[in-house]
């Protein structure tokens, strides 16, 4: 029997799934054909592509981690070169290898490759207000001069750090508590209450204890972080099919988010009309943003505007939820730290000279800003542990950087592996060793300046590091003062394939456990 006469014996409720079938390879073939061929006039080393899934380490998506393995692979394997292109899915994408070109890229090239966010399906009314996902220089340019105030850490001296001393005195009942009851701590749990009862106080003036229960701005931002089969799915449909509508539960923001956001802001606008008070928060920027805006359209039931829920959402989304931020930083530190007790001690003899020099025996927001040491720590940690191992770029104008004779074409998305970089010993010396001390001011050289990632390159770096750092150190200082942190049962060194394999953040798939010992029990 021949190919025709065994297609016309196929029952034919097979027919369907084999045309469908078939219109995939073709579309797949002239995608990947016309983007190779470009690739090649711009002098773009490239690899060829894989049907339906782009590149072969791509299959493993699900099982082992998102996008760390798969990158990294590519990463090691492509050591020769600046840059290489290959599909995820049918989706183009360059990667940089080597931070020079990234920060010509990132920062010289700052107008011919703007955009943000590779494969993420937005919300059409949010997405233009959005710091971290605006594609519209302008608006993008005016939301970040308005946001700016907001990330000071001087807004965090005086009464406002006496609030997140409650937070100190919450996070401390509670690892007592698991303690007392011989349990061991969840750091990621203590991390995400602690930030996000420090995040909601100084932006939103909400006094919010989620280590009591689990409230709705807990579940709001859950919503956002936890790792699940339909971010997957939203974002390899996206990687398919880019630019279409997507169904509105695979969103990244979906209505129900906007809705919570902007009940939140109406509630909280409210009653600082009524209190007449000035708290230099998100409140008051709102409300002063909206009486400078003659024009604003203001939904006339609650009296927000798209921009401010989009301000809203930035702020909590960059400092909470948007990838893990900074709770994954505390949570992977205290990991770091319960398997290297000498650099434990070393925070807590910083705390204790720090306090001494401000004469104080407290946390106050002025011991907080001194501890360098815990600092350094802090950094090592986001080397080893940056929070997405994908610093994404779309070019918006057709460009040849400096240098080099690689031409990037409008649309072309660009692929930064934070998490290869950082542990790429042409740049880090033992790259798999934590160790603080690579970034001590006497230490740091231009090299490893240009390497480290953890906050993005170029304008549209992280504007909120700093203020994270701020609420990090505050956490860990005061945990590491009071307590010995060891390692639970099951701690072991980490690597890329404990990752969670449905997150495109860098988070450990499992619960990330430690124990503590009270110092005082320690000294007798
Ligand atoms: C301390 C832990 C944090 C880490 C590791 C971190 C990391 C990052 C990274 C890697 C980016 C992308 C930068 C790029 O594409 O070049 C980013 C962007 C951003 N982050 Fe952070 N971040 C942290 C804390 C925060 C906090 C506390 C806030 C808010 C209070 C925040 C707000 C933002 C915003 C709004 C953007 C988008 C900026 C833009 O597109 O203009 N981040 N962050």
């Amino acid at each position: 029997m021949d190919f025709l006469e065994t297609l016309i014996s196929l029952p034919p409720l097979l027919y369907a799934p084999l045309l469908v079938g078939s219109l995939c390879l073709v579309f797949n073939y002239l995608v990947y054909s016309r983007r190779v061929a470009q690739w090649r006039k711009s002098n773009i080393p490239f690899l060829s592509p894989s049907f339906l899934i782009g590149h072969k380490y791509f299959w493993g998506v699900g099982s082992n981690s998102a996008t760390v393995v798969p990158l990294d692979r590519i990463y090691q394997e492509n050591k020769d070169k600046d840059l290489v292109a290959f599909f995820i899915a049918t989706m183009p994408v360059v990667l940089l290898r080597k931070p020079a070109l990234i920060k010509q890229i990132f920062a010289k090239n700052f107008d011919e490759a703007f955009k943000t966010g590779i494969a993420v399906s937005h919300n059409d009314e949010i997405e233009p207000h959005m710091l971290s996902q605006s594609s519209n220089k302008s608006v993008w340019k005016a939301h970040r001069s308005a946001l700016s105030p907001m990330f000071s850490t001087s807004r965090f001296s005086g009464e406002r750090f006496a609030m997140i001393k409650h937070h100190i005195s919450h996070m401390w009942a509670h690892v007592e508590e698991a303690r007392l009851q011989g349990k061991p701590i969840n750091t990621k749990e203590i991390a995400m209450n602690f930030v996000l009862g420090s995040v909601s106080n100084s932006f939103l003036d909400l006094d919010y204890n989620s280590y009591e229960k689990e409230g709705e701005l807990r579940k709001f931002l859950k919503s956002f972080v936890d790792p699940g089969w339909d971010k997957l799915l939203s974002v390899f449909t996206q990687m398919h099919f880019q630019g279409t509508p997507t169904l509105e539960s695979l969103k990244l923001i979906t209505q129900k988010h906007i809705e919570s956001m902007k009940s939140l802001l109406q509630k909280q606008m409210k009653l600082r009309n009524q209190t007449g008070d000035n708290k230099n928060d998100l409140i008051d920027l709102l409300i002063r943003l909206k009486e400078q805006d003659g024009d604003a359209k203001l939904d006339s039931e609650s009296g927000v505007t798209v921009e401010m829920i989009s301000l809203g959402l930035s702020l909590l989304l960059g400092g909470c939820a948007g990838t893990n931020t900074v709770d994954n930083m505390v949570s992977f530190t205290m990991h770091l730290l319960s398997l290297n007790p000498n650099y434990q001690e070393r925070i807590r003899q910083e705390v204790e000279d720090v306090m001494k020099k401000h004469n104080t025996t407290e946390f106050t927001y002025e011991v907080v800003r001194d501890l360098h040491f815990l600092n350094q720590c802090l950094h090592e940690t986001t080397r080893l542990f940056p929070n997405t191992s994908a610093l994404t770029r779309v070019c918006t104008d057709d460009f040849t950087p400096a240098g080099t004779n690689y031409t990037f074409k409008k649309g072309e998305r660009i692929i930064v592996d934070t998490y290869s970089i950082h542990r790429d010993p042409e740049y880090f010396e033992n790259p798999n060793v934590f160790d603080p001390d690579r970034f001590s001011p006497k230490n740091r050289d231009t090299k490893s300046i240009d390497a480290f990632l953890g906050f993005g390159k170029g304008p549209r770096k992280c504007p909120g590091n700093n203020v994270g750092l701020l609420i990090a150190s505050t956490l860990i200082g005061s945990l590491v003062h009071k307590y010995e942190v060891r390692p639970h049962s099951h701690t072991q060194q980490m690597d890329a394939f404990d990752f969670h394999p449905r997150s495109f953040a860098i988070v450990h798939k499992d619960d990330v456990l430690v124990n503590v010992l009270p110092r005082e029990v320690l000294a007798h």
